[in-house]
């Protein structure tokens, strides 16, 4: 299934969140949806699962746009968490696979296997409150997952959680993924996504400024080299065309370099000024790309 976002707009009263987002998560995509606070990413997925009424634009969904009944097939995290602090986590998780049409005994099972999944299965005779917030977050992705949704569609969902409980989170989404789910998540860990996900998509100001894979968005940008030529004076790639000068500490030089310039003509100057001890291309990483792109 392709989950299509098209054109949203969206205001609070003079503050406009939304200006005119557009992008899609493709099946069996990990998407991550990134932007600075306030961009507009929880207001996004909450008009995807309408919780909330966008002024303009429309959510599809394999080209349907989405009503009551394929709303149920979508998993969601919402930002606000939204468990019953005092409700057992079984019977929570019972209660909402029931939510979502499955039966009381598809539900116990959905929850046992579940449960045991994430590694809380000795916890569902608890009330959700007792639990810790790590935990509590575990149980939010199993009230997300046991009715096997066709979408996932989760607000920060590692904020707040511990290593192996973000090894746990990032498998399941991994998995969900594999079976052919359009995985959309939001995060402000930026290592996280990009190491994860497929594609991202950078929102600005309620607009998408960047939508693609991490190569997409590097392919354009500016890359940097760094260049470790002791006898080097300050200014020695000066004048080479495309080339600018970042930083020239000691005997390193960092130089941003623009696509398509010959980094062997960049070589062969910084050798004319005698040794190089490396001379090495720095990628951007996301958390570059993402800077880049919100300053702009
Ligand atoms: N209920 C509301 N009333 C008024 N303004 C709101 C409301 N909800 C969101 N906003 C505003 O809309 C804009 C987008 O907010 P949104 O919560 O979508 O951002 P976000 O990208 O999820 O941010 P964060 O990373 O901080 O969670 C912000 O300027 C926010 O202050």
């Amino acid at each position: 299934m392709t989950l299509t976002i098209d054109n949203l707009t969206k205001r609070y009263g003079s503050t406009v969140a939304l200006d005119g987002a557009t992008f899609d998560v493709r099946p069996g995509e990990l998407f991550g949806f990134v932007g600075s606070n306030g961009a507009g990413k929880t207001t996004t997925m909450r008009i995807i699962l309408g919780v909330l009424a966008a002024d303009s634009g429309e959510v599809r969904l394999d080209g349907e746009n989405i009503d009551l009944d394929v709303r149920r097939t979508i998993g969601y995290m919402p930002e606000e968490r939204g468990l019953y602090p005092k409700m057992k986590v079984g019977k929570q998780l019972s209660y909402l696979a029931q939510l979502h049409g499955l039966s009381k005994s598809e539900a116990s099972d959905a929850v046992q296997r579940w449960t045991e999944r994430l590694g809380i299965a000795e916890r569902v005779g608890d009330a959700v409150d007792s639990l810790s917030l790590g935990n509590q977050q575990r149980v939010q992705l199993a009230a997300a997952l046991v009715h096997d949704p066709k979408v996932l569609v989760l607000d920060e969902p590692f904020s707040g959680l511990d290593p192996v409980a973000v090894d746990v989170m990032s498998e399941v989404l991994v998995e969900k993924a594999n079976e052919g789910v359009p995985v959309i998540f939001s995060s402000h860990q930026l290592d996280l996504v990009q190491r994860l996900c497929h594609r991202v998509g950078i929102i600005s100001k309620g607009r998408m400024r960047a939508v693609g894979t991490v190569d997409e968005l590097r392919s354009g940008g500016e890359s940097r080299l760094v260049v470790h030529a002791p006898q080097a004076p300050t200014g020695w790639a000066n004048g080479l065309p495309g080339v600018t000068t970042v930083e020239h500490t000691g005997e390193r030089t960092v130089l941003s370099v623009l696509p398509g310039v010959d980094d062997q003509q960049i070589l062969k100057t910084a050798l004319e000024t005698g040794p190089v001890h490396e001379f090495s291309l720095h990628q951007p990483s996301l958390t570059d790309l993402f800077r880049e792109v919100v300053s702009a």
